[in-house]
């Protein structure tokens, strides 16, 4: 097999790869992006893409139905769901073909190969193209970008009764009538409160005795009553044991709980009880790259694996996985080969949105960790009903709390509420900004917006008790 050179190999089109495979080739390098299934990776084709475009229509939803309570009064609701997909399917789409636009038209030194790339060695990679055929490539810096996919526990009955994980339930051509949802993580919450809106019934059964582990106590509780408040349900601390489905495809799902067994009954199954990494088929062995025992690629904080020239960016290495980390992953190694500048992967806030409807925004320290951490830290927590805005648009539900150290600086938000997401960001900034709590109390924001709400936030900054 004839063996054709590149400055560097891209393994996967996701969200650090593209704008690398750019980056690079207007450096003037000439770089092969292999892709096995859609350029744009997961974020655009199956993750927060198509879930966003689907939640905006659950929200304009709950807009409609809410109606009333605003003084409107609406004459019946009728969801066309194929119109809804089809909805997201043209946003994605879009979204898709600007990603190959950039990867093929407007760069002369992008390759673009469709197909499976595998190691056969430290430089080299074998690529099983679409068509049928198979390429070797080399060069002497690879770069792997190849994600996650949906990791499926071992239960009983689970693999012979089928289950649909969020590629399929985003692609659902009918309203499922009760859809039962396997973890409560960030897309177990996503997913319960679109399809809960869009009609279906709707359970998360969950491990662990709460949702959102990671979250302190009060924010999680104001996160689940809002979602029971939506009329979703919850069977939390449960460990599922057995699942089948009958002949009119109906599951039956037995789980263990603190209170005994329980039988659950739905007509679709969504797995979301975290994601796994796509390693197992690259050939790391080949070229002798280290992994972790649940299979992410092991890194060192300029994203170097053990192999030289070696570099693995976004989900497949350790760490959190998110679009915004993957892309700053690309700023790392950017940095670092065209620019000669140090850039650590390892110290960088990370911001995350729950985009449920209020949203959790988060940033920094949670209360949780900062007593983990043992921290010296005051908190403020105040209900979103005490905010102006709130009121007027009758988005009271939620509550925003913050962190400050002893010289009353910011340590970390949780910013549950209507747009929580932008309201952390504001905070997220200024954290960078090195601003005190006392700066933002004092600030001058037009009133009556959200970020109002800062000015009073830290009224109430207590010691834990
Ligand atoms: C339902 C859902 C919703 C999400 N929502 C959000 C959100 O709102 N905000 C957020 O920040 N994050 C969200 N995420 C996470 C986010 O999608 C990922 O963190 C992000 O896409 C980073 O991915 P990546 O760059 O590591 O690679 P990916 O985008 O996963 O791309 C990896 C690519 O590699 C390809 N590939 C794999 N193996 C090979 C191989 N051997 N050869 C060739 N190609 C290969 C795959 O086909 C894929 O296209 C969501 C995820 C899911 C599943
Ligand atoms: N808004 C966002 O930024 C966003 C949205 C969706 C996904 N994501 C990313 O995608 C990743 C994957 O999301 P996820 O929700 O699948 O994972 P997750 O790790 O966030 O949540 C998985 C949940 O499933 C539970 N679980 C595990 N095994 C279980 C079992 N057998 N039965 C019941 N519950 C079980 C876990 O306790 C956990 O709460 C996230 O880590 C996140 O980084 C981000």
């Amino acid at each position: 097999m004839p063996t054709s050179r590149y400055d560097a190999l891209i393994i996967g089109s996701g969200q650090a790869g593209n704008p690398l495979a750019t980056a690079l080739s207007k450096a003037g390098r000439k770089v092969a992006v292999i892709e096995k299934y859609l350029l744009g990776g997961s974020c655009i084709n199956y993750g927060c893409s198509p879930t966003k475009a689907l939640l905006a229509s659950a929200e304009r939803i709950h807009h409609i139905t809410t109606a009333p309570e605003y003084g409107i009064k609406t004459k019946g609701l009728e969801i066309d769901f194929k119109a809804v997909v089809g909805r997201k399917d043209r946003i994605i789409e879009e979204m898709r073909a600007g990603v190959e636009k950039n990867l093929t038209r407007e760069a002369t030194n992008i390759t673009v190969l469709h197909g499976h790339a595998t190691f056969t060695g430290a430089r080299t990679l074998r690529v099983d193209l679409s068509d049928g055929s198979a390429q070797q490539l080399t060069a002497p810096l690879i770069f792997i970008n190849t994600g996650t996919r949906p990791s499926i526990p071992s239960i009983e009955g689970l693999a012979e009764s089928g289950f649909l994980t969020t590629n399929d339930l985003l692609d659902q051509k009918e309203i499922p009538e009760h859809l039962i949802i396997l973890g409560g993580g960030y897309i177990g919450l996503e997913f319960s409160q679109m399809f809960r809106r869009f009609g279906s019934r709707v359970t998360i059964i969950e491990t662990s005795e709460q949702l959102l582990e990671r979250e302190d106590d009060d924010v999680c509780a104001a996160m689940q009553e809002q979602l029971e408040s939506d009329g979703v349900e919850f069977v939390l601390g449960a460990e599922v044991r057995r699942v089948s489905r009958n002949a009119d495809g109906i599951y039956t799902l037995t789980a263990h709980t603190s209170t005994g067994e329980r039988r659950l009954r739905g007509s679709h199954l969504l797995v979301a009880t975290g994601r796994e990494p796509n390693t197992d088929d690259l050939g790391l062995e080949a070229a002798g790259i280290k992994i972790d025992e649940k299979g992410y690629i092991l890194v060192n904080e300029r994203l170097q694996t053990n192999v030289r020239g070696v570099y693995a960016l976004g989900d497949v290495h350790p760490g959190p996985q998110f679009t915004h980390i993957s892309y700053d992953d690309y700023r790392v190694v950017r940095d670092s080969i065209l620019h000669s500048r140090r850039r650590s992967a390892k110290a960088r806030p990370l911001p995350y949105v729950v985009f449920t409807q209020p949203q959790l925004g988060r940033i920094g320290l949670s209360e949780k960790q900062a007593q983990e951490e043992k921290v010296d830290y005051r908190v403020a927590v105040m209900p979103v009903q005490y905010v102006g805005r709130a009121r007027e648009t009758g988005h009271t539900t939620g509550l925003m709390k913050v962190l400050v150290d002893q010289r009353n600086r910011l340590l970390g938000a949780a910013i549950f509420c209507e747009q929580g997401g932008e309201i952390m960001s504001m905070i997220q900034l200024a954290m960078a900004g090195g601003l005190t709590c006392d700066d933002l109390q004092n600030t001058v924001f037009a009133h009556p917006t959200w970020a109002e709400a800062l000015n009073n936030l830290f009224a109430k900054l207590e010691k834990p008790s």
